[in-house]
């Protein structure tokens, strides 16, 4: 009998309306305490409000998963969407949204034809679940981050992973082996667009390389890029205290603080010094700035590569003739695909410690607390974790 392929991503099971249109949807109200089993979870509005609701907690149908989300990391993307609205063109907040991708948790209920999950499993869920169907072509060649179809959890119009139960395709969790903990099942969501990264860049063991930004991305490039072999590392921040982090977490990387009225040719010089008079060959910026982007493009030798993560204005202007006189490649990076498998293995291994990125730690009942230092500089976070033990 022939089985017809169902999408994994099925907008119909997953459409927000789903939760929002439900009669046990609501806003909690200022200083309400909810009960230690509710559905609670974390949601901005188009207002740029912030707040916390209680949803209903569903039955995973056939091929899903019920998890009790146990730690969630804030990324950059949330807090914009809460207080912007919109990252780009499209995607842009229109009503109630759920917060939260970067999540790890434990397996309570598995529903019809889930045979590789039971109650107890820990997991670390893949945000962005594409269709999967071999007609799709990115899905059936392995660039499932291009799938059209891809619900992304937190990127509206679809509810994030930042409450206490979540349904969850099965084929998209990836197991935890007991000597990793949830917050570093939950890290490896940003770990993964770094791996993504250094995979398709290129970076071989010994090249000499230059971050641009040690954000939490830049943080975890530079991890990924330790365990990858280059050296020297130079990582470059606007701030002397992010860059103090990035020297406790990476031992011997060379860094340099970015002063904002330097032009890319001054960095360019400061960087190669910084590395000891060597060319770098390559860069990884993660900051998404113009001026970044520059001094990404200057500091590069002759045939290097600059390798763009950050994402920025829709519009930016690229220094043409000295890219083309240098033979620069420029490459950009877009979340990522099947990246969790090399993530978790990187962790169990020893090769790459993701703890210390964690700085900061709240409940679940304290989500909006969470958020407002996350969005605060001034609060020195570099990644704030809601957890549910
Ligand atoms: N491509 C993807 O799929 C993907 C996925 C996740 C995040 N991102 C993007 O990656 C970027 C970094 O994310 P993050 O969470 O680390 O953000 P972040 O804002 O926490 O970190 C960016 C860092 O860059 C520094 N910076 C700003 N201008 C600089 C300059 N001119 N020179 C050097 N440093 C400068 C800032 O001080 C900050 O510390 C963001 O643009 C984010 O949207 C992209
Ligand atoms: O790591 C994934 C990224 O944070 C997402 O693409 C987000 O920025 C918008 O969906």
């Amino acid at each position: 009998m022939s089985q017809q392929a169902v999408a994994t991503s099925n907008p119909e099971i997953y459409h927000p309306s789903k939760i929002l249109n439900h009669p046990d949807f609501r806003v909690l109200k200022d200083g309400e305490v909810p009960s230690p089993t509710a559905n609670i979870a974390a949601f901005y509005n188009p207002a740029h409000e912030i707040h916390l609701v209680e949803k209903p907690k569903q039955s995973p149908g056939p091929g899903q998963v019920l998890v009790h989300i146990r730690a969630t990391g804030i990324c950059g993307s949330d807090v914009h969407f809460w207080k912007h609205g919109r990252i780009g063109d499209s995607m842009i907040v229109s009503d109630e949204c759920g917060a939260g991708h970067e999540s790890a948790g434990e397996v309570v209920e598995v529903g019809a034809g889930v045979t590789q999950w039971k109650a107890g499993d820990r997991v670390a869920i893949e945000a962005g679940v594409p269709c999967s169907l071999p007609s799709c072509e990115p899905c059936r060649t392995g660039r499932y981050n291009a799938c059209p179809d891809v619900v992304f959890f937190s990127t509206p119009p679809y509810h994030g992973l930042l409450t206490r139960w979540h349904l969850h395709p099965a084929a998209w969790l990836h197991r935890l082996p007991d000597s990793v903990s949830f917050e570093e099942g939950a890290l490896c969501e940003p770990f993964a667009v770094a791996l993504a990264g250094i995979e398709r860049s290129g970076l071989r063991l010994g090249d000499p390389l230059l971050i641009c930004g040690a954000g939490p991305i830049g943080l975890v490039s530079l991890l990924a890029a330790r365990a990858a072999g280059a050296e020297p590392i130079v990582i470059t921040d606007l701030f002397q205290s992010r860059l103090d982090f990035a020297k406790t977490l990476v031992p011997g990387v060379r860094t340099l603080a970015v002063e904002r009225g330097w032009g890319p040719k001054e960095v360019a010089e400061k960087v190669k010094a910084a590395a000891g008079g060597v060319s770098i060959k390559h860069a990884i910026e993660c900051t998404g700035f113009e001026a970044s982007v520059h001094a990404a493009i200057y500091s590069v030798k002759f045939g290097g590569q600059v390798f763009i993560i950050g994402a920025g204005k829709s519009e930016q202007n690229f220094p043409f003739m000295h890219l083309s006189a240098n033979e620069i490649d420029v490459k950009f990076q877009y979340r990522y695909a099947d990246q969790y498998p090399k993530a978790i293995r990187l962790i169990t291994g020893g090769l790459v410690d993701l703890k210390p990125l964690v700085t900061h730690r709240f409940k679940l009942e304290e989500a909006v607390q969470a958020f407002h230092v996350a969005a605060d500089p001034k609060q020195g976070a570099i990644k704030v974790q809601i957890k549910d033990e």
